[in-house]
Parts: structure tokens; sequence; C-alpha cells
């Protein structure tokens, strides 16, 4: 392997211990802990890990959480009425509804009902917009893992401007919000997906890819440029990445891991961002 790592798990230790310290000024000043609601509909066995993960860093980061869980059968309406619950609810500073839902249910819907300033996974329409205009005057945050991808680009001092940045997905929570913060760091973007044609030639030319197109070992070693930087954003079953991590290694400069990059930043950003929301609601 010729690549250098680049590790989400340490940098995302340190944004949850500043998180810490910053929930317990703000108890310690209002007498209120920060409280992440979460939002689960159904039984899928990957989504309840992550909802689990997430609970068990607030709690580290003394920030308290709300569960909700529905049944698989949920109707949108259903949903939508619990999730305004939970906006109105002055006791909770932010709401996060675990990806997928059930078929039956229009998740474009049920994110509206999340209160932008609640809105601490960046999924409503109007923190994409924000996101996308770059205007930080609105109340809105980024999106998890676009979010935590950018960060971990910083640190590991990824020179953006000018660069070409392959977006490979569209999806609304992750690739197409990762193209929109690229480009507002002066990235040229590209955004590939089922329907680009010679998609291995197109990645070829990308100085930054960004894989999130959720097909395990997707994007092969031959298709980099060498010297790449390469982001794995997939979370596929058996903690696999979009990525073929072996052979992209030996010819990309900077890599993901999976397990232990992008993942652990994801997380990490949306308690920053709870503790940010509580910091705006309170003060
Ligand atoms: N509302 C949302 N839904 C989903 C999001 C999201 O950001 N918001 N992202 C994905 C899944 N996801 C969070 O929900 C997620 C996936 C994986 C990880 C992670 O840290 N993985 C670890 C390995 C896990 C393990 O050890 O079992 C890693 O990569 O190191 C965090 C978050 C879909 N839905």
């Amino acid at each position: 392997m010729t690549a250098e790592l680049m590790i989400g798990t340490d940098l995302a230790a340190e944004m949850v211990a500043k998180a810490a310290e910053r929930a317990a000024a703000l108890q310690e000043q209002y007498g209120v802990q920060p409280c992440l609601a979460t939002v689960l509909v159904g039984d899928d066995p990957a989504s309840a890990t992550y909802v689990r993960m997430k609970q068990n860093r607030s709690k580290k980061a003394g920030i308290a959480s709300r569960s909700v869980v529905l049944p698989a059968a949920t109707t949108t309406d259903e949903l939508v009425a619990e999730i305004r619950k939970l906006s109105d609810d002055p006791e909770v500073h932010g709401i996060l509804l675990q990806h997928p839902v059930p078929a039956q249910i229009d998740e474009r819907a049920a994110f509206e009902a999340i209160d932008p300033a609640k809105d601490v996974d960046g999924v409503t329409m109007l923190s994409f917009a924000a996101m996308a205009l770059n205007d930080a005057s609105e109340p809105g945050f980024h999106s998890a893992t676009p979010g935590g991808i950018m960060r971990l680009l910083a640190a590991y001092d990824v020179p953006l401007e000018g660069a070409h940045a392959v977006v490979i997905g569209r999806s609304p929570i992750l690739g197409k919000p990762a193209g929109m913060l690229l480009l507002a760091s002066n990235a040229t973007v590209t955004y590939a997906h089922s329907r680009t044609r010679d998609l291995p030639e197109l990645v070829r030319t990308a100085d930054v890819v960004i894989a999130a197109v959720g097909k395990a070992n997707f994007v092969r070693g031959d298709w980099l440029k060498p010297g790449a930087v390469v982001v794995d954003a997939g979370y596929n079953e058996g903690n696999v990445g979009d990525v073929h991590f072996e052979e992209a290694a030996e010819v990309a400069r900077l890599i993901t891991p999976v397990p232990g990059g992008v993942g652990p930043m994801t997380i990490a950003l949306l308690l920053e961002q709870t503790v940010d929301a509580a910091a705006a609601q309170l003060g």
C-alpha cells in the first residue's frame, strides 16, 4: 500500500470531546442538557445499529437522547405528526430521522417536518439551500456525512481550490450536498451517477474522488489517477466501503479506510451540530 490513510476516528474523538466541553458549559450556564431526538422507523438492523451508535456517543458527550421508535407500517402522516411534536418540544434541540424509511413513507415530507433550527443532520430543503448558497445567515446545518468529509479533507490539508472533484452518487443526504460543499471550497465538481457514461474514464480525471454510490467495492484501483485523494463514504453490509480498498490504496495519495474513516466523522458532526443548535436555542 502506498497511500496515506485519512483516519476519521481520532479527529472525530477530538470533535466529540470539544462538543462534550461545550455541552457541559451550556448545562452550567442554563441548567439544561443539550438533547438529540432520534427517530427510527421499522426494524432494519443496520439502521438500529447506527441509531444506537449515535445515542451511545451522545451519552459520552453529555448530550441527552430522546428515542422514538415507530413500527414499519407507520404512515407518512403519523411520522410527520411525531416529528412535529419533537419540533415543537422546547426540551429537544436536535432531531435526527434515520434514513432510509420504509417505502410507503414520503421521506421528503418527513424531513421537512423537522424545524430547520433543530435540523442537526442537515436534511431539510432550507439546510440544503443554505449549504448550496453558502449562506451562513440561514439557520441550516451541514448534512452530517458531507460535512464530516469536508472536515477530514481540511484536517489532511487536501487542496480543493481548482481541484477536479468527482462525486459518484447523487442522493439528497450524501452525494448532492457533498458536491455543494466542495463547490463552496472552489473545487470543480462533476457529479457521476448510474446514467453516467464511461465512468472509469471520468474518475481517472479526478484529483478528489468521493464514492457515495452504495455498492460494495464499486470503485476500482485502475479507475484512479495516480496521487488522487479518495474518500469512501460507503457503508455497505459487513463494514465494506464503495471503494476496492486494496487496489485503490496502491494508486491513491490519500484514502479513507472503512471502518474508521468517514463513519465516525458523520456522528461527530451530528453531535457538534446538536450542541450548536442547543446553544442557539438557549442563548
Ligand atoms: N439521517 C441519516 N441517515 C443516515 C445517515 C446520515 O448521516 N443521516 N448516514 C448513513 C449511516 N450512518 C448514519 O446514520 C452511519 C454509518 C456508519 C457509521 C460508522 O461510524 N461506521 C463505523 C463502523 C461501524 C461499526 O463499527 O459497526 C466506521 O465507519 O468506522 C456512522 C454512521 C445512513 N443513514
